[in-house]
């Protein structure tokens, strides 16, 4: 079964009105033409600049009928059998002249008029007085098999063009285009695999990642959620070593996952502030070798009523094409504040995460980032509904000497200049953030005296800040308390 049988069928069917939403105008016109030539009827084509013309032929005798009254007079008059397909006729159904002559046009469909209309727009609402004369088309979205074919058919006509030159793909590259590509038109994979080809005679891992930021926003999604560019690896995030084990065992089945039932479908990052959530997000992204989405909740709500769920709805859609990716939902306590127990946006919102939740079969794995238990509805934290809660504490000091040893590296400073062991003693009940802060604040003080940042310097930065643990010791003391049996510490050593 094709999109040219399935189109076939809907038109040898007595529903007067077809309509077609898609941006692949060109490919429906190809399709529509061929089932004129099998239903033997002629296919008329009519746009606002050319008016109404044959699809393959010559003008119109009668003129072009650019004017969409006079166009819907024409076709109500004739007895021409025919398919008649209007391109971009979406704003001319809100006139309620336009509306009527459409259905008198509709309703004197008849063995002795069978004029079929086909309205094909990127967005097409139907008028409600048409609603029952209207059949609904949608082209399909070409699956892994038919997105393999497309990269082969496009590997030999780039080789055909110039027998001399000779492809080169590896095969993992190629099956996660093809994976990476899922959900994408037809003709959009076809130009994004043309394209990534021209370039260098290959598929590579590098054109694996352009394709999917390029189908990003081919998908042009509302504001809510956002493409991450940057996303991190293992390496960069000191500590956490049983978050990481945990990730490691589970990558391999979230990318094997093709509509799996046991698909991993993601865990709650707990901790707090600047401890490393967000960071920890990136480098799931980045082991897993996939997508990172973020969903801001802010960007969800709205004031009319529905919105919300609406705008949240299609974030949700948004990551589902995307998949297999990461969606990362920042302070996700924030967005869903249950407003006590009222009917409010938040409990609709955690409503509808919910449910897609509970029914996606898309390879989306959701990384919620906390760090305010007391607005966590307790519905997220209920068994199954995550896979794990992990909790992010105050790093120990053999973590502290590393996230040093990260953050010196990635400024160029050798950690080996360092006394990294005197350093983790002096961040005691410092966040990954702090260190990282004292860091930076040490090298601008250094070169602005022109000198090079020293233990000593970073030291003193150290010093002048007071520590998280001594800023929120009771914010954290009772994250602490609430954690302890209901999560799993995300770090091999606890502080
Ligand atoms: N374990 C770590 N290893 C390396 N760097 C870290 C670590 N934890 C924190 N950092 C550094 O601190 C920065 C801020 O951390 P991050 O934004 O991930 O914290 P967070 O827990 O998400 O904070 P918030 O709750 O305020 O959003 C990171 O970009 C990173 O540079």
């Amino acid at each position: 079964m094709n999109d040219l049988h399935d189109l076939e069928v809907v038109l040898r069917s007595e529903m007067p009105i077809l309509l077609i939403e898609s941006l692949e105008e060109p490919r429906l016109l190809e399709l529509l033409g061929e089932i004129g030539l099998r239903l033997q009827l002629p296919v008329f084509c009519w746009t606002l600049t050319d008016g109404l013309r044959p699809l393959r032929g010559r003008a119109l005798p009668s003129g072009a009928q650019t004017d969409p009254p006079d166009l819907l007079r024409h076709i109500k008059a004739t007895t021409r059998a025919g398919l008649y397909l209007l391109l971009d006729f979406h704003p001319f159904l809100e006139h309620p002249l336009h509306v009527r002559l459409l259905k008198e046009i509709a309703q004197g469909f008849n063995e002795s008029a069978p004029r079929r209309l086909v309205l094909v727009s990127h967005a097409l609402e139907s008028p409600p007085e048409l609603r029952h004369l209207c059949a609904r088309f949608e082209l399909r979205l070409p699956d892994r098999h038919r997105l393999l074919a497309l990269i082969r058919e496009e590997a030999q006509r780039w080789q055909y063009a110039d027998p001399k030159r000779s492809f080169r793909a590896s095969r993992s590259a190629v099956e996660q285009l093809s994976r990476n590509l899922l959900g994408v038109a037809e003709s959009d994979a076809r130009r994004l695999i043309r394209n990534a080809i021209i370039k260098d005679g290959a598929i590579t891992e590098s054109d694996v990642t352009e394709v999917t930021r390029a189908k990003y926003q081919l998908l042009s999604p509302e504001g809510a959620v956002s493409f991450e560019y940057d996303t991190a690896s293992f390496a960069e995030v000191a500590g956490l070593e049983r978050l990481k084990a945990w990730v490691d065992l589970r990558r391999g089945p979230f990318l094997a996952a093709d509509q799996e039932t046991d698909c991993p479908k993601g865990v709650l990052l707990l901790g707090v502030q600047g401890g490393g959530k967000s960071l920890a997000a990136k480098a799931v992204a980045g082991r897993f070798g996939v997508p990172l989405l973020r969903l801001d909740f802010g960007r969800l709500y709205d004031k009319y009523i529905g919105e919300t769920e609406r705008k949240l709805r299609d974030a949700l859609r948004t990551a589902d094409v995307m998949a297999p990716c990461v969606l990362w939902c920042d302070e996700i306590e924030k967005g869903l504040a249950v407003d006590s127990g009222a009917e409010g946006p938040g409990r609709r919102l955690l409503g509808s995460l919910l449910t897609w939740m509970a029914e996606r079969k898309s390879a989306v794995f959701l990384v919620a980032t906390a760090n305010d238990i007391a607005q966590l509805p307790s519905e997220l934290l209920r068994k199954g509904r995550l896979d794990e809660i992990f909790f992010i504490d105050l790093p120990g000091p053999e973590v502290r000497r590393e996230i040093f040893a990260i953050h010196l590296r990635k400024r160029a400073l050798d950690p080996g200049g360092f006394n990294l062991d005197d350093l983790a003693a002096a961040s005691e009940g410092f966040t990954g953030a702090g260190i990282e802060q004292a860091i930076v604040s040490a090298i601008y003080a250094a070169r602005a005296s022109n000198r090079e940042p020293s233990t000593e310097s970073i030291r003193t930065q150290l010093g002048a800040t007071q520590p998280l643990s001594v800023v929120m010791e009771a914010q954290i003391a009772g994250l602490r308390q609430w954690a302890r049996g209901r999560t799993v510490p995300a770090g091999a050593e606890l502080s």
